[in-house]
């Protein structure tokens, strides 16, 4: 018997989009499946203003494929410069959903994020007072902290006083890949959301580094250990409200990627939906799929829900996903689970 599921049609609380040739590029492969989408700023130059937010929102819809309905739902890049009236105008208008925070350093193109929390703080009470949320890239950069320890760390010693000190302010912990980050979100109320990504479901360290190492495996937060994984699957699968889909795809080209110094990042965008039909599947919670995918953000976001739907099949045979998405820039290598996929988006 044919199994199959209609959602709500979901939506990607943290997706990289990118810009001209990439974004024209991948933007149909996100499209295709979800409605609306927070857009990350850390394009090269970031998207710091509402100027440029404006800009940046034209040009991805002047990108959007024939008949495609989607909006993008854009973000501000935090910098230290950061003007809180120029980020509660953009909140008014409705241009912008989310402010972004990189620590300086953390990850692709955030050097020109925060170094100091102490010199942003008049932006985040303005956002405190306005209900704009604080989107979070959850990791410390002290060279003496280990790579896999840095969200832990960070939980300690930047958000949780920072929610102590701020408590109205609404904030998601971003790509969330450890059991730390969990227990934190679920305990943290009603302004606290994370996001969990479709690759941290499905791979810990090893698929990165036995057997050789596997750059289209690696990204930031890294993969942690497998009791980590566990612990996002039962985040991701349980049904709490506080936990919804953020892809994080986050495209870079075959070259960057394979590289001595190989960027960070997994690229989901095409495949993401079959792959969490799979996950939630196996873990005996299909009917919890569209809570995550389809309505925890919009809560979390004080958005409607989506009112058309999605259908998944599950087919006798595995389908077929393309490898690379092509674009004029090089090839982009879609995430591989490594194992059948028997789910499908039918259109
Ligand atoms: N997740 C990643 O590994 N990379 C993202 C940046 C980010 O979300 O940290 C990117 O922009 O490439
Ligand atoms: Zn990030
Ligand atoms: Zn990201």
């Amino acid at each position: 018997m044919t199994q199959s599921l209609t959602l709500r049609r979901p939506d990607d609380w943290h997706l990289h989009l990118r810009d001209g040739a990439m974004l024209r590029a991948v933007l149909p492969e996100t499209t295709r499946h979800f409605a609306r989408a927070i857009i990350m700023p850390n394009l090269v130059p970031p998207v710091v203003t509402a100027a440029h937010a404006a800009a940046y929102r034209e040009r991805i819809l002047a990108a959007l494929p024939a008949g495609a309905v989607f909006e993008p739902l854009m973000t501000l890049y935090l910098t230290e410069d950061t003007d809180p009236a120029d980020v509660a105008a953009a909140h008014a208008s409705g241009l912008v959903k989310a402010v972004k925070l990189y620590p300086a350093g953390a990850t692709t193109n955030s050097h020109g994020g925060v170094r100091d929390i102490a010199r942003v703080m008049p932006v985040l009470e303005k956002m405190a007072e306005i209900g704009l949320p604080l989107c979070t890239h959850g990791e410390v950069v002290t060279a003496e902290v280990d790579i896999f320890d840095r969200e832990a760390v960070f939980i300690d010693s930047v958000l949780d006083p920072l929610r102590r000190r701020l408590p109205e302010l609404r904030v998601v912990m971003e790509h969330i890949t450890t059991e730390e980050g969990a227990d934190y979100a679920r305990a943290g109320g009603p302004n606290l959301g994370a996001t969990i990504t479709t690759h941290h479901l499905i791979i810990n360290r090893n698929h990165i580094l036995v057997g050789g190492i596997k750059p289209h495996y690696y990204c930031l937060p890294v993969a942690k250990r497998e009791h980590h994984r566990l612990a996002l699957r039962r985040a991701a699968t349980g049904g709490e409200t506080c936990f919804f889909l953020g892809t994080d795809s986050a495209p870079h080209v075959d070259a960057l990627k394979e590289h001595a110094c190989g960027c960070a990042g997994c690229f989901t965008a095409t495949n993401t939906m079959a792959l969490l039909a799979h996950v939630f599947e196996e873990d005996g919670a299909l009917d919890r799929l569209e809570g995550f995918a389809s309505l925890h953000g919009p809560a979390f976001y004080r958005l409607p829900a989506n009112d058309t739907t999605l259908r998944l099949v599950k087919h006798e045979l595995p389908q077929a996903f393309p490898e690379k998405i092509l674009t004029e820039v090089g090839p982009v290598t879609v995430f591989n689970p490594g194992f059948p996929v028997h789910w499908h988006v039918e259109s």
